[in-house]
């Protein structure tokens, strides 16, 4: 396995693999790598000749007073656990060669990421699409994994990848969680073990919905309401957003079916969480 910094480098291998008629499959990340990512990675080996795998803690997509510095970071350690699972090459640029001097272009997706972690994260989808799109333009995969624990990141993706006409397959994921439910995440190591108890009641108040929908409880509302009591009784929570929204236009709904989603952000002291459930998956139970 390879580890290349340079944008040019990794470009040219890339182009030089598609003229090989090689099928380039991508897993884009943050890094400090878990069960969540490594998922992604399997997936990408059994479909692509070449597994390219990103790490890049990106700038734009932090506000100022997020954790851009306290974000965990260990390459050695993810370069580690990649080759195990058979990635060829991580791309792990530098800052100041994905945004140069002069760098002035952005990619904006609108009415997606006015909602949810847009509303609460101003600028962050913008920082996140701006750059997929320029790592979509040097890697140039035919296909790319992404998860859904990240399920608005992943309609803003499947939406400028269509309207940029972007030729990438763009496939989502299932969530990975710890055995006692909470989602995987490289955040996770930043939560106290106090805190990591308080953490689960994301999944909880996940299951107390679905449970809630099973003996047929369809309001938003008193859904939202059970879930905000529930982690509401951990004294670290601070709640940032329940909402039950469409799959699609990811606005509000007011009744529960089968193409609602609940999305949940919560921070637990400093660390800010999200998790979501779709609720197909309780009704097909039912
Ligand atoms: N638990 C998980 N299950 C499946 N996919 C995941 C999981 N956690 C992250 N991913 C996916 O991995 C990719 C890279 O995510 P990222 O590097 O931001 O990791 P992360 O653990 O989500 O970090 P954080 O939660 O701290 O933002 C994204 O497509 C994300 O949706
Ligand atoms: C897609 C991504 C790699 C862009 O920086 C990031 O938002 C992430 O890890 O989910
Ligand atoms: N997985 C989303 C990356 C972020 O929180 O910035």
């Amino acid at each position: 396995m390879k580890i290349i910094e340079n944008v040019q480098e990794m470009q040219q291998l890339c182009l030089d693999a598609r003229q090989n008629r090689e099928r380039i499959a991508f897993v884009p990340t943050m890094g400090y790598l878990h069960e969540g990512h490594l998922s992604l990675v399997r997936a990408a080996r059994q479909q692509g000749d070449r597994v390219v795998l990103s790490i890049f803690v990106n700038p734009t997509q932090f506000g100022v007073g997020e954790d851009f510095d306290r974000y965990p970071r260990d390459l050695t350690r993810d370069a580690q656990m990649a080759e195990a699972e058979g990635a060829d090459w991580i791309f792990a640029p530098r800052a100041s060669d994905m945004y140069p001097q002069g760098y002035a272009t952005f990619v904006d997706v609108e009415g997606l990421t006015e909602t949810l972690c847009g509303r609460s994260r101003p600028g962050h989808f913008r920082g996140v699409t701006t750059v997929v799109a320029k790592l979509f333009a040097i890697v140039q995969p035919h296909v790319a994994y992404f998860g859904n624990k990240d399920f608005q990141q992943l309609a803003v993706i499947r939406r400028m990848t269509t309207d940029l006409n972007f030729p990438v397959d763009v496939r989502g994921l299932p969530i990975v969680r710890e055995e006692d439910g909470l989602a995987m995440s490289s955040r996770n190591v930043n939560l106290s073990a106090e805190q990591r108890q308080q953490a689960l009641s994301l999944y909880t108040s996940i299951e107390l919905a679905q449970r809630m929908v099973r003996e047929g409880e369809t309001r938003s509302a008193t859904l939202i309401d059970a879930i905000r009591s529930r982690i509401e009784q951990e004294p670290d929570a601070q709640i940032d957003y329940v909402q039950i929204c469409d799959q699609d236009s990811l606005q509000d709904v007011e009744e529960v079916d089968a193409r609602s989603v609940l999305l949940l952000a919560v921070k637990i002291g400093d660390t800010r969480l999200i998790d979501n459930h779709h609720f197909a998956s309780t009704f097909d139970a039912a």
